[in-house]
């Protein structure tokens, strides 16, 4: 809502493109780079220039130290193409300001980063007020204390007094707006579990799809859709890009015997998720914890894929779903050498390009949510059709006898679907 409040990250949706001055501060490991590298790429920012610094003492006001400080602003003085100015690592509300007031420009860090792009792309209205509610409390915590230098920024104001009535003003609206926020965010809360009682109702489990950003969660997803539902299920977007997916989708894999789920795409984790974001992702994530089975998938072509998989851990167990029963699902394996599709006790190996891993991973499912098949014989009278119809759609039938008084049925069932069909 308020772009005129948001000056540091709102004020770009008007089409401003925008070009950053990236500082590495702490001897990033190539992988790290790459990764704060795709983030302004998914936030559509270019890069101008980057600086490395191996921070060894953080400096409490400006991070980086006075020199590093001087040598960048030389930099932008000679270069003002640059509008804006990204930390690696995370900064402190005194840090940041400073920092924008020396380089008059609008200085963003990792979170602020994340929080951009879960602003321009996420669709649903929950996940939306979520991003909008963490954006707002960190650019209120920013003001508090800062003084007229804001003003100037935004259009020459330098009336010392002006600017501080202006900022109490923007303080007041900020505040006023989250709570209108908060209030929104419960009447959708209510509404979520309302649907998701009626989903529990409907006795079909779920199953989630988590971890690390880009590992191919989406792609497991419609790799399931295309194999088990209609033609005309809607897919889910797979990109490569980090953040593709920033709301939870639930589709229904339909399969034969009885062994049809609900599927919920997530979206990706990310190591060192400041709590906020948790925060902010938490509407999303919820369909986790109500997961019968969670599918980790792990992209293991990934030198550091064991990074991403404590990430994704330690992310779980801060959403309460650590307990949950788990399948690893080492994806994107033609990209290596790992021989697929194939499974070691919970770890199961595919490549989600492949229709025939898709199944393979979908047989490992129904076992963990139905149970083994077991072999069983039961006769049923002529006249109870209706039975011998649940038979059909939920047991592979092997051999059927007319005999006098009914029909004896030998199938297999997966074992915990055996109590759909007991005796009514
Ligand atoms: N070669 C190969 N590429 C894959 C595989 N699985 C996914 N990809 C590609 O990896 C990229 C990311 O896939 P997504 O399914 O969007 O990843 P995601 O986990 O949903 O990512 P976020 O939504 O950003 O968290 C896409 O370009 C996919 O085409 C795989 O098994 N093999
Ligand atoms: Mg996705």
């Amino acid at each position: 809502m308020p772009t005129r409040l948001d000056w540091r990250i709102m004020n770009q949706k008007g089409g401003l493109s925008m070009n950053a001055i990236l500082i590495f501060c702490q001897e990033e490991t190539p992988e790290q780079k790459k990764e704060m590298r795709d983030l302004l790429d998914s936030a559509g920012i270019g890069i101008a220039r980057v600086f490395e610094q191996n921070v060894k003492a953080v400096s409490r006001s400006t991070y980086i130290g006075k020199g590093k400080c001087e040598e960048i602003e030389r930099f932008l003085q000679v270069d003002p193409s640059a509008n804006v100015v990204v930390f690696s690592s995370d900064l402190s509300v005194m840090q940041a300001r400073e920092l924008e007031r020396r380089f008059d420009r609008r200085v963003l860090d990792r979170t602020d980063l994340i929080l951009h792009i879960f602003l321009e792309q996420a669709q649903s209205a929950a996940a939306r007020l979520q991003i909008e509610s963490a954006l707002l409390r960190r650019q209120l915590n920013r003001l508090i204390g800062t003084n007229v230098h804001l003003t100037r920024q935004r259009g020459g104001v330098t009336n010392r007094g002006a600017g501080e009535k202006q900022l109490q003003l923007d303080k007041r609206l900020i505040k006023t707006r989250i709570a209108q926020i908060e209030k929104e965010l419960a009447r959708l809360q209510k509404q979520r579990d309302t649907q998701r009682a009626s989903r529990l109702r409907a006795s079909v489990p779920l199953v989630a799809l988590a971890g690390y950003t880009n590992a191919g969660k989406s792609t497991v997803m419609n790799g399931f859709l295309r194999r088990f539902h209609a033609k005309d299920a809607k897919q889910v977007l797979q990109e490569n890009r980090l953040f593709a997916t920033l709301d939870t989708s639930v589709r229904l894999i339909e399969q034969p015997y009885g062994q049809s789920f609900l599927l919920v795409d997530t979206v990706g984790f990310l190591h060192d998720l400041p709590h906020e974001l948790v925060r902010a992702f938490h509407s999303t994530l919820e369909d986790i914890q109500l997961a019968t089975c969670v599918l980790h998938v792990v992209d293991a072509s990934k030198p550091n894929y064991l990074d991403d998989i404590e990430a994704t851990e330690t992310t779980l167990e801060a959403i309460d779903a650590a307990s949950i029963d788990r399948l690893v699902v080492f994806n994107q394996c033609d990209k290596t050498e790992i021989v697929h599709p194939a499974v070691h006790a919970s770890q199961v190996y595919i490549s989600a390009l492949d229709p025939g891993d898709i199944d393979f991973l979908a047989g490992q499912v129904n076992e963990r949510l139905f149970g083994e098949w077991v072999e069983r014989e039961t006769k049923i009278p002529y006249s109870d059709f209706s039975r011998y119809d649940t038979l059909r759609q939920t047991a592979r039938i092997l051999k059927t006898e007319e005999q006098e008084d009914g029909v004896l049925v030998r199938y297999q069932i997966r074992h915990r679907l055996e109590k759909n069909i007991q005796k009514g």
